[in-house]
């Protein structure tokens, strides 16, 4: 029994070295050579893409070596401008012929480093892959090619009386969004990019071309084998190449109603949106911003609002279940403790709330000039955010930063922005330790490291906290089946 029980503890010990030394050995092939491109390279990437449409000058690389992130900056050898699938499944078999490094680029307004070329290669930017393939009026969905920003989609559908409401802010391309399963402000009610896309046509490393719902589909249902489409959503360019997307589109909203109000206690804000979704209020948007972002708020977009922990709201529907709706709220908030419940129709007013929301990066940039953001981004059961948010208040406030939160709080989603001198290394040591202090409790209160930015560079060991041993086994061979040569956007998602 006892020698049993020896071999057993041996056994387990040997287990967890065997995952450091992993874990060390992937560590290093991280830091590995960046590789040779033969010289012959360029010209073969000319001939699929024409001449114009390949560029090794320093300008090109620079503006694709980075998104809008504190990631330090990581030049391609040269960027590529894709005009048609046809021309990114030749150049994904020719990069997987040498094992270059192939990064898609969407627009580059990620927040993790997901198109910084950390290996070098080829980035290949699918910004010319414009057209809007088609829309099924009649049956809400639409097909994109992978430059296609949402901006554009919603202004082609206007006359429609259609609209693709996921909202990251940025004007992200719709294939970017699938590639880094975004959401932002509209989620709450109309989900992330998990719920509404229904296909991808997406091109793999050898250059395969294929559907993953099946050529054609799009049903609001499907019970046909694995979920290819969400394999793809959220594999940010490492398990190919996604060129085309069918996405989900919802009748544009008859009338809409902006509201913002205030609070005592971060508790009180949470408590009043748990109850809002309790009553089954269909909110489209409620977004928490702590005292420390109002300040910010108020002074970059001229607002004027107590500074307090507050809530901006939107709602969505016909004017009279409006009006019954914001009756609703305004209850919930009062007896929360709430005050200044002011709700505004008018669209000027309303676009200029959600304009200071979005710009909300910049207005805390402006808090410290000179400054780049560091952003976090966790999500955790709605139950126990008022937890994670007042410890990271207490745990900024102890480490003397500036750290302002805003959360897609419906979701149970926050981020932190940290704004900090690029060559402040005492600040960025802080700020990374509080970071990772508070993604740790999300993660032990049954959360995720991240809501809706994605992993990239700077979450891969939380990944494999999050995932755990097995998850990442498993996330590893579906790599390999993909992509034996490693050679998608290198560096990022796995060590
Ligand atoms: C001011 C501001 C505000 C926000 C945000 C950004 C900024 C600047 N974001 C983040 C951002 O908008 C989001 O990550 C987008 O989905 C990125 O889309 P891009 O097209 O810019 O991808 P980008 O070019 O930045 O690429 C991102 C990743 O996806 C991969 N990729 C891009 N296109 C691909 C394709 N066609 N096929 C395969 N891989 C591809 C890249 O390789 C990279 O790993 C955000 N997000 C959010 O979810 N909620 C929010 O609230 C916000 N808010
Ligand atoms: O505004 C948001 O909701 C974002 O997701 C954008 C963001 C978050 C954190 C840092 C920078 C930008
Ligand atoms: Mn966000």
């Amino acid at each position: 029994m006892h020698s049993q029980r020896i071999i057993r503890s041996y056994s387990a010990l040997f287990r967890k070295l065997q995952i450091i030394s992993n874990i060390q050995r992937h560590k290093t092939q991280q830091v590995a050579e960046k590789i040779q491109i033969p010289s012959s390279f360029a010209a073969d990437l000319a001939q699929i893409v024409g001449k114009h449409n390949v560029s090794t000058a320093n300008a090109v690389r620079e503006q694709h070596g980075h998104d809008e992130s504190y990631h330090s900056i990581e030049l391609p050898d040269m960027v590529a401008f894709a005009e048609c699938t046809e021309q990114v499944s030749e150049v994904a078999r020719l990069c997987n012929h040498h094992g270059i490094p192939l990064i898609p680029f969407g627009s580059g307004t990620g927040l993790e480093g997901g198109v910084n070329a950390v290996k070098g290669g080829v980035c290949l930017d699918l910004s010319k892959m414009t057209k809007i393939v088609s829309v099924n009026a009649g049956d809400f969905d639409c097909t994109v090619e992978a430059g296609v920003t949402r901006k554009t989609l919603n202004s082609y559908l206007r006359d429609t009386g259609l609209w693709f409401p996921i909202d990251p802010g940025a004007d992200a391309s719709l294939c970017g969004m699938c590639a880094t399963s975004a959401s932002g402000t509209n989620a709450v009610r109309y989900g992330t990019m998990r719920e509404n896309t229904m296909n991808l046509e997406v091109v793999l490393a050898d250059g395969t071309v294929f559907d993953t719902a099946g050529k054609g589909k799009r049903t609001k249902k499907t019970s046909a084998g694995y979920n290819l489409t969400n394999l793809f959503v959220g594999s940010e360019g490492t398990l190919g190449i996604i060129t085309k997307a069918t996405i989900r589109l919802y009748p544009q909203p008859e009338a809409t109603i902006s509201a913002t109000c205030h609070f005592e206690t971060v508790q009180a804000a949470v408590d009043s949106t748990v109850q809002v979704l309790q009553c089954g209020i269909p909110i489209a948007r409620i977004e928490f911003l702590d005292e420390v972002s109002v300040d910010a708020c108020n002074k970059f977009s001229k607002l004027n609002m107590k500074v307090a922990p507050s809530l901006f709201l939107e709602f969505h529907g016909n004017a009279s279940g409006l009006e019954d709706q914001t009756k609703l709220v305004a209850e919930i908030v009062q007896a929360n403790g709430g005050s200044n419940f002011v709700w505004a129709k008018d669209p000027e007013v309303r676009n200029h709330l959600w304009k200071a929301r979005h710009e909300i990066l910049y207005a805390c940039m402006a808090l410290k000039p000179g400054t780049k953001p560091y952003s976090t981004d966790v999500c955790v059961p709605i139950s126990n955010l008022p937890k994670v948010i007042t410890r990271t208040k207490e745990m900024i406030q102890e480490a003397g930063i500036i750290g302002p939160i805003v959360g897609h709080v419906g979701d149970g989603n926050f981020h932190v922005f940290y704004p900090v001198h690029p060559d402040d290394q005492e600040t960025l040591a802080k700020v990374k330790d509080v970071s990772h202090k508070m993604a740790l409790l999300a993660l032990e209160l049954d959360g995720t490291c991240t809501g809706e930015h994605g992993i990239g560079q700077g979450k891969r060991e939380l990944l494999e906290r999050e995932i755990g041993e097995s998850g990442i086994k498993v996330m590893r061979h579906l790599k390999m089946a993909l992509d034996p040569r490693g050679i998608m956007n290198p560096g990022k998602v796995f060590f």
